[in-house]
């Protein structure tokens, strides 16, 4: 990279980068940044912009691009999230100033895990770093987001529940001991997802002892007894390791993580990855956005933080029943309280981004606008407190004096101008009369030109040389100049600077204090105001943890309310918890699909699951019929219990469940290049390996996509292990097409069938929805087919061969000669000759196409290609 020869300034860069090797270097050069070597090269391409290079006399030709600093920002956030990490190098002392060559330093690294930029963030999500460690048997996970300064810390031995804490916690960078990195599972999970940054560190950085004396000493105690955590030594490596991570990349202390909060996984519901997805918790299938989720639904908090809170809530509900109860008791009054709740709400939105304003204030990257963003939401605390003594429930107590964030925001409003710029330095920040000096100082650089030209009038009265002129110039400064023509008439306390040819110059005492104060004023006034505006920002540093509780108090407030005014708006209930496996729920809804469906009225249903004679329900019924949906909703329910909120039903009994599986269609995992069956039984077996006597299944079809004999084995074998897993059995919904299965009712006890029933009528089929004891045996498919808009010649076809299937006869006998010649298929491969290659694709497609999940346009189009490939079919 170096050539020999290299020029102090390129000898400096190298040095520089030489510490930064993996990190793309933003060195800085008057008004830009540069960028040299590999990384003009990759920068130019990522941002497109123009690759030069550096040519001097005594260099060879160094490829060199480069941004403006003022527009950095923006640059960098392109980088950042192209999962790149960036050092940003400024110079180090005034180059105006410096003798030789000005210093040089890194000042920060910006990585995908440690950003503070509004610009780089989501507001309603948590951007978290996390590192794994491991100390013998136990695996530690310790996340940190540091624009909020949410720290937390767990361990478990087991390496599959590290990797659902991992997706759980969706870290935008992960930090890894270098020898964890090639063990299974990590090896496999850091290798698929390319979208994630992994930032390895040296194995010694996760010791327990080291990362234990550098916990101790951010938080400045002498214990971690306090917060729980002083014999996790796992979970005490991983989150030492990211103090040791964030030191060197934000290049200070970062006094705002005072306090780290230690969670064990078995106090929380676990929900898969995979069942998030499916269950679509927080993003849609099919274009990732919060519409048509549970998320979407629930989350009507009106502040950041909320949103923030709310989004964990769902990620990790509770299975303390007390602790759940404890929600609920707030969320029953805030409902009960309509009025102070909508003028609660009402307040709350005057409250901004407090916890990450808290932590870019203490992190010294707050401007002028952040403070009076501060003050503002910290003003708008009174009517809110105002409105909490409406509210009784204890989680709508605020215990701590809000005093002192009061005197800060008085603070603030004296100090700080609510019309200052963004940009630190340039003025306009200090309100008038707040400092003295300050206001001299404007004042002076303001009227300096005025009060010259009162000089000027008032010398010239004095002397009565109407010619007399103050004036400026780089080397004298400010003087009086006078025609030499009247220099005789000049007083004795004008003291002569210089003789021209046709003029003297003088200076006077007035002039040169004048001077002394003027000619500094705009620089004096721009170190002072920075300085009056950093001692503000410290004060405001101070109280951080104030904010920081006051912030997450707000948040739960916040959620409670968002509870209340969505239970109250759809009509929802407090469901009864409790722990004795029973599930019951009467004119139950599905929370999303009651929102979306706009033809029909959603009809609602009883449910009750228990580990009696209700363990495994099996669910049979038309395609289309409501299956899917009411497995789902049962999920969906269960979850918004346990989050603390109410549920879509008229009466529910919710009992605690610790984990949920599902198995559902498996569409969205076709991108991952895996086959639809491999997926299937992937699924499958990881709910038989894990599923406990607590936790609920959800199948939504077992087996579809192999061959019919084969896949209803499976089915009816996944049953009835279900039913008998770990001797107790687990409460399991199984939606299936294969009718066989309702036979399982009469040979297990806890086994019962149900169906959602349809009506016939003139051939057509009339959808009720409801839910009702018994199995069906028919599935209706070809008259479901027929409403997807299928064309009536292969509807009629399809009859046709169901006709000859029950009757066990071969479809294909009358209809080719070629096929007539074949031996008869062996009994369990019929399917297989069942339909023609082109046939199998048209009910293939059909199988996959869920139209009801799907936009309009999209239903449209596949609708059409369906025609297209029925069309070639010929009869
Ligand atoms: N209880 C209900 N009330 C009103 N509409 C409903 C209800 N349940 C389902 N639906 C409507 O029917 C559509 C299909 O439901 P769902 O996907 O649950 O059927 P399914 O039986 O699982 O079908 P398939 O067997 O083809 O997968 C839903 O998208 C919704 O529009």
């Amino acid at each position: 990279m170096a050539t020999a020869k290299t020029t102090p300034m390129m000898q400096q860069y190298l040095s520089i980068k030489e510490r930064y090797p993996d990190v793309l270097l933003f060195y800085r050069m008057g008004d830009f940044y540069e960028m040299f070597f590999e990384d003009a090269q990759l920068a130019s391409r990522e941002l497109e912009i123009t690759l030069t290079s550096r040519n001097k006399k005594d260099e060879a030709a160094i490829p060199m691009c480069g941004v403006p600093h003022r527009a950095a920002r923006g640059y960098i956030a392109r980088l950042i999230e192209k999962g790149y990490k960036v050092a940003i190098c400024d110079q180090m002392e005034d180059p105006k100033s410096a003798k030789g060559l000005v210093k040089r330093d890194v000042v920060r690294v910006v990585t995908p895990g440690m950003i503070i930029e509004d610009e780089l963030l989501d507001e309603k999500s948590n951007n978290y770093i996390l590192a794994v460690s491991r100390c013998r048997q136990m695996l530690g996970l310790a996340s940190l987001d540091i624009s909020t300064g949410t720290f937390r810390l767990t361990e478990t031995k087991n390496p599959a529940a590290v990797i659902d804490e991992i997706m759980r916690v969706a870290p935008k960078e992960i930090l890894l001991p270098e020898s964890l990195v090639s063990d299974e599972p990590f090896c496999t999970i850091f290798g698929q997802d390319s979208n994630r940054a992994v930032s390895l560190m040296e194995d010694r950085m996760f010791a327990f002892d080291v990362s234990r004396r550098r916990l101790l000493e951010q938080f400045d105690t002498l214990s971690l007894e306090g917060f729980g955590c002083e014999s996790l030594k796992a979970g005490v490596g991983a989150a030492g390791a990211l103090i040791q991570y964030v030191s060197e990349t934000q290049r200070q202390k970062i006094e705002h993580l005072q306090s780290i909060q230690t969670y064990s996984l078995d106090r929380f519901l676990v929900v898969d990855d995979q069942s998030c997805r499916n269950l679509e918790l927080s993003a849609n299938l099919r274009n990732g956005t919060r519409q048509g989720t549970l998320l979407g639904i629930v989350d009507q908090t009106v502040t950041a933080m909320g949103g923030r809170l709310m989004a964990h809530w769902l990620r990790y509900p509770l299975l303390d029943p007390v602790r759940i109860e404890e929600r609920q008791d707030a969320v029953a009054d805030a409902i009960a309280q309509m009025q102070t709740r909508k003028q609660l709400r009402e307040s709350l939105k005057a409250v901004r981004d407090l916890e990450r304003l808290g932590s870019k204030i203490s992190m010294g990257h707050g401007n002028a606008r952040d403070l009076t963003a501060l003050k503002q939401s910290i003003q708008a605390l009174t009517a809110i407190f105002v409105n909490l003594e409406g509210l009784t429930a204890p989680f709508f107590r605020y215990d701590t004096d809000i005093g002192v964030l009061n005197e800060l925001a008085d603070l603030i409003d004296r100090a700080i101008r609510e019309d200052a710029p963004p940009v630190i330095g340039e003025g306009g920040m200090i309100r008038k009369g707040y400092h003295e000096e300050l206001d001299e100082l404007i004042r002076i650089s303001r009227d300096g030109k005025g009060w010259l030209a009162e000089l000027e009038e008032k010398e010239r009265n004095h002397t009565g040389i109407n010619t007399l002129k103050v004036r400026f110039n780089k080397v004298f400064g400010y003087f009086i100049e006078v025609p030499r023509s009247h220099s005789e008439a000049v007083p004795d306390h004008y003291v002569r600077k210089q003789t021209l040819v046709n003029a003297e110059r003088y200076i006077t005492d007035d002039l040169k204090q004048f001077e002394a104060r003027v000619l500094n004023a705009e620089e004096q006034r721009a170190s002072l105001e920075q300085e009056i505006f950093l001692d503000v920002r410290d004060k405001v540093k101070k109280r951080h943890t104030d904010i920081q509780d006051v912030a997450r108090f707000i948040a739960r407030v916040d959620c409670l309310a968002a509870f209340a005014e969505v239970a109250q708006n759809n009509d929802y209930c407090r469901p009864q918890i409790n722990t004795d496996g029973t599930l019951d729920i009467r004119e139950g809804r599905h929370p999303v699909v009651e929102k979306l469906i706009t033809a029909e009225r959603f009809v609602p249903n009883a449910i009750v699951l228990d580990n009696r004679e209700n363990q495994v329900l099996i669910i049979t019924g038309p395609n289309m019929a409501g299956k899917s949906t009411v497995l789902r909703q049962v999920a969906l329910m269960t979850i918004m219990a346990q989050m603390g909120a109410f549920v879509p039903a008229e009466r529910a009994g919710i009992s605690i469940t610790d984990r949920i599986f599902t198995r559902v269609g498996a569409l969205d995992n076709l991108s991952a290049g895996q086959s639809t069956f491999m997926v299937e039984m992937q699924e499958t077996a990881n709910i038989v390996n894990n599923a406990t006597a607590d936790s609920l299944i959800i199948l939504d079809e077992i087996g579809r996509g192999t061959s019919t004999y084969d896949g209803l084995s499976i089915a009816w074998a996944v049953a009835e292990y279900l039913h008998d897993l770990n001797g107790t059995g687990t409460r399991t919904l199984f939606a299936t097409h294969y009718h066989e299965l309702t036979e399982l009712e009469e040979q297990f006890d806890r086994v019962k069938n149900y169906n959602i029933a349809v009506k016939e009528w003139n051939e057509e089929i009339i959808f009720l929805r409801k839910l009702v004891k018994g199995g069906t045996n028919r599935s209706y498919g070809i008259q479901v087919a027929r409403l997807a808009g299928i064309p009536e010649p292969v509807v009629r076809r399809a009859k046709k061969i169901l006709a000859r299937v029950e009757a066990g006869e071969h479809p294909r006998v009358d209809n080719s000669a070629a096929a007539a010649k074949k031996t008869k298929p062996a009994k369990g491969h019929v399917q297989l000759g069942l339909f023609s290659s082109m046939e199998r694709k048209l009910v293939e497609s059909l199988q996959l196409m869920d139209v009801s999940r799907m936009t309009p346009i999209d239903a449209l189009n596949a609708l059409n290609e369906l025609q297209i490939k029925a069309q070639s079919i010929v009869y």
